[in-house]
């Protein structure tokens, strides 16, 4: 393997003398130990991971990404990708010559823009996650939010200003038949979820991949909710980066929601939504980092930021996985 990969490994020079190889060794093993309490808690968990953004550009880490989903599912665990895109779509809108205007962190979208979306999430970008996953054997399976009545979307506005503003086709998650997932896990494999969704009448609509991945987290009574993005995890005052938290309960984000910028806004909410809805814990974390949602689920000090329900904040002193 190459570039961000290997700087992650723990590797082991050829000429190594003896001692260093038992040290290098004795640290693998050390690093598997640590593993084994965390095995054991989230053997048969479902972890709903959401994988988006500009995450998901470096060929690398989309590497990474997949082999973190196979090594879940063969250690015992359930996961469920939930992707997002919005790079990806900017940038086919912008071959296409198309405008691709935000409002309130949303994308304003036409019926125009909704064919792109819905091309680029469903065509392009689930499709590589299934293919780079089946590299390592028949696990992922892609479907939509469109699939088995999976989501069910109503259009919402945003607000610029204090002002309410239309921008389209946009909607949020109103409500989730997770059944065509539940099978899929039964059945052993890696659901792989875009997040477009018809409306109540059949109108596809373009719902951000953080508010369908909390709203699938919770529907599925999913015991984690991963939502990696581009910086370390919450800033409680971004961008003070000494404002790292690496443990947040409910209610203190919920006071700190309206003070968050566009971009962490739906993956604060998501998380909230979830904890809320009974996820016993939600994370951010970074996925700049190969193999993070790894250390995330399988090491002691995890990565990122956690979100706690408020009864289990002071339970968990030392405890972060
Ligand atoms: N309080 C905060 N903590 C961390 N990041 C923040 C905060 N407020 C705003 N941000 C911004 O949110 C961005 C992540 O959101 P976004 O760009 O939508 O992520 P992604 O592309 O991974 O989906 C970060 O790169 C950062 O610039
Ligand atoms: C309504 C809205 O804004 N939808 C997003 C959907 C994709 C997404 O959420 O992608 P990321 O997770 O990569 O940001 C969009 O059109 O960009």
């Amino acid at each position: 393997m190459t570039g961000t990969s290997d700087r992650n490994q723990l590797t082991e020079p050829a000429n190594a003398d003896p001692a260093e190889r038992l040290a290098v060794a004795g640290e693998k093993a050390r690093v598997l130990v640590e593993a084994l309490p965390w095995l054991r808690r989230f053997h048969g968990a479902t972890v709903v991971v959401k994988y988006g953004g500009n995450a998901m550009i470096d060929e690398n880490l989309k590497r990474a990404f997949a082999e973190d989903m196979v090594f879940l599912r063969l250690a015992g665990l359930h996961p469920v990708v939930v992707h997002g895109g919005g790079p990806q779509i900017s940038s086919m809108l912008e071959r296409l010559d198309m405008p691709g205007e935000f409002r309130g962190g949303l994308r304003v979208t036409t019926p125009e823009t909704m064919d792109v979306v819905r091309m680029v999430l469903v065509g392009q970008v689930g499709r590589e996650l299934v293919g780079l996953i089946n590299q390592h054997g028949p696990h992922a399976v892609g479907m939509s939010g469109e699939d088995a009545h999976l989501f069910t979307a109503q259009r919402r506005g945003a607000t610029v200003d204090g002002e309410a503003v239309d921008i389209g086709l946009v909607g949020d998650v109103v409500s989730v038949n997770p059944d065509a997932v539940v099978d899929l896990i039964a059945g052993g494999r890696i659901p792989v979820v875009s997040t477009v969704a018809p409306d109540a009448d059949g109108v596809v609509h373009n719902v951000n991949a953080d508010t369908a991945a909390g709203a699938l987290a919770t529907a599925l009574g999913a015991q984690k909710l991963v939502v990696l993005t581009d910086v370390e995890g919450l800033y409680t005052d971004w961008p003070d980066r000494s404002s790292l938290v690496s443990q947040i309960a409910e209610r203190r984000l919920a006071e700190l929601l309206p003070t968050l910028d566009s971009g962490m806004i739906p993956k604060m909410e998501s998380c909230l939504r979830a904890v809320r809805g009974g996820v016993p814990q939600a994370h951010v974390i970074d996925g700049r980092l190969a193999h993070s949602v790894l250390l995330e689920v399988f090491t002691s000090a995890g990565v990122g930021t956690m979100v706690l329900p408020d009864a289990r904040t002071e339970r968990t002193e030392g405890e972060t996985s």
